[in-house]
């Protein structure tokens, strides 16, 4: 891969118009991130942390700027070709986990490999393993709506992770847990990167959750800068 950044933004801009007002959230901002860092994108409520993580995770399209994956010029992708690229390449971590009720805690974390159409012998392998990494091997056939939210958050990050994509986007993961269940998913996300190289970005108000993170960056004036 050489120096090539794993996410490279160029001149990006994106404002919001809420009746005659435009919002300008990013304006010609740039950023770099190489593979396996870990960022935090931190900073007060509304400065546009979401809408950030959304383009870089391309549920999101800037209005202008250039936006490279591993070199590749993912804008230039139509909807159908970036839908099959998020699947492969980037797993999202939310606050709220949104996992299909009434199915297993193994049945939720298959779901992006079934989409992917790989085999089911494969990806339920591969979905037990991954349970079995966020310490949740005991439940896997536990219906989602029995485990504690915890429990739920790590299955919601066996499930960000079972395609084993470059790059892990977490939006607030451990907003809604207690003290003792964040600090497990915090470390846990700091383990998954050392072991498989993989690059975190978390947009967090957790400030133990930050101070894990390599490097923590904020917007301001619409630039993207260190804190
Ligand atoms: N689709 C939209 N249309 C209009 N305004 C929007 C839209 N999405 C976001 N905004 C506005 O853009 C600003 C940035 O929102 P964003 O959710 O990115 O902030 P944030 O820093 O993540 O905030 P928080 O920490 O509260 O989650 C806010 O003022 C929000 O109201």
């Amino acid at each position: 891969m050489g120096d090539t950044p794993l996410i490279e933004l160029k001149g990006v801009s994106k404002s919001f118009v809420f009746k005659t007002a435009a919002l300008d959230i990013l304006h010609k901002a740039d950023m770099s991130i190489q593979q396996g860092e870990t960022i935090a994108i931190v900073g007060a409520s509304g400065i546009g942390k979401s809408t950030l993580l959304n383009i870089i995770g391309t549920l999101d399209r800037p209005d202008e700027g250039t936006q490279h994956f591993s070199g590749e010029d993912i804008l230039g992708y139509n909807d159908e070709k970036l839908a099959v690229f998020r699947n492969k390449n980037i797993g999202f971590v939310f606050q709220f986990h949104y996992l299909l009720q009434g199915f297993t805690a193994v049945e939720n974390v298959m779901l992006p490999g079934l989409i992917s159409g790989k085999s089911k012998k494969n990806i339920e392998k591969h979905a037990v393993n991954m349970l079995e990494r966020v310490e949740l091997g005991a439940r896997i056939e536990y219906r989602v709506e029995d485990l504690s939210g915890g429990e739920q958050q790590r299955v919601a990050i066996a499930r960000a992770l079972v395609m084993t994509p470059a790059l892990l986007l977490a939006d607030e993961p451990t907003g809604n847990l207690d003290q003792k269940n964040s600090h497990a998913v915090h470390r846990l996300l700091k383990e998954l990167n050392k072991e498989m190289g993989m690059t975190i970005i978390v947009v967090t108000h957790n400030s133990e959750l930050s101070g894990l993170m390599d490097r923590k960056l904020t917007l301001r004036d619409g630039k993207i800068v260190p804190v």
